[in-house]
């Protein structure tokens, strides 16, 4: 569904964010793609949903395409219109506007007035949390429902893709399990997700596959069943058993090499 190939991504005169990047991302998968702080994770995800140019980066090799479609040049709101939905690090709720608010703000761009209120319906129906808090300044909620509120937006589009940049950053181990269950409920309704993490158990829990960005480069990819059974992924990105819990014993990235992937 989603194809990056040789993906090289630049910002300014100097800095290469990603090297010869290729993922490719079949539908109705979970793709988690993992690596230390600055490996290049955000930067991926800005290629794909055309954001690069607001953080003054450029793609300057390779290629994205999108159910065969390329992405090349097109802008962030039409790869929005085409069902491509960024969720960025850091969640960018409008605190001092509702939760209801905000959630509209998510459908403006690519929806009808009546397919906007029937997807709010929808999101109110699936996250109770919400509903409930719906005239409540955003800014209120905690981290982990401000983070369900920041899907629920990126679901008014109704997208066919979902791209989730670290949605557990800075969130209890209560949350991180309940943001886990709220992206497996997104995916099974039939959207793509791509998630990036530096919660690589969290990531590869919920994942069907993984990757691994170690400096600007894709070291590894594999079903995510493979990456969680690999002893030199346990090694530096999980530092305990996912199975026994969500990124609960998770030990932050380590940045050591994994040259000989990249060999
Ligand atoms: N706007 C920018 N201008 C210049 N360099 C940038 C910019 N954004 C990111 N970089 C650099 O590009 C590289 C990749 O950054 P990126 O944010 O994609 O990594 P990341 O894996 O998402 O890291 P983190 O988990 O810390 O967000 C890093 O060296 C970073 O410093």
């Amino acid at each position: 569904m989603l194809q990056i190939t040789g993906l090289t991504v630049k910002y300014g005169v100097g800095v290469h964010a990603l090297q010869d990047a290729s993922v490719d991302v079949p539908e109705g998968a979970v793709a988690a793609v993992i690596g230390g702080n600055g490996a290049g994770k955000s930067s991926l995800m800005r290629a794909i949903s055309g954001t690069l140019g607001f953080h003054a980066g450029r793609v300057v090799e390779g290629s994205i395409t999108y159910d065969g479609r390329n992405l090349a040049g097109l802008s962030p709101q039409k790869i929005l219109r085409l069902g491509i939905a960024h969720v960025p690090e850091g969640r960018r709720i409008l605190g001092e506007m509702t939760v209801l608010e905000n959630l509209r703000a998510g459908g403006a761009i690519v929806r009808s007035t009546r397919k906007r209120v029937n997807a709010l319906q929808e999101i109110m129906d699936r996250f109770p949390i919400l509903a409930e808090r719906r005239n409540q300044r955003a800014g209120l909620l905690s981290g982990g429902e401000q983070q369900i509120l920041a899907i629920g937006r990126g679901l008014m589009s109704s997208p066919k893709v979902m791209l989730l940049d670290e949605p557990t950053l800075g969130l209890s181990p209560q949350m991180v399990e309940r943001v886990a269950d709220t992206i497996r409920e997104v995916n099974a309704s039939g959207v793509t997700v791509v998630v990036v993490e530096q919660n690589a158990a969290m990531a590869l829990g919920v994942a069907t596959d993984g990757h691994v960005i170690e400096r600007g480069r894709v070291v590894l990819s594999d079903s995510a069943a493979a990456l969680r059974d690999s002893p030199d992924v346990r090694r530096l990105f999980l530092g305990g058993d996912v199975d026994e819990g969500l990124g609960l014993d998770a030990a932050p990235a380590s940045l050591a090499t994994l040259t000989r992937w990249s060999a």
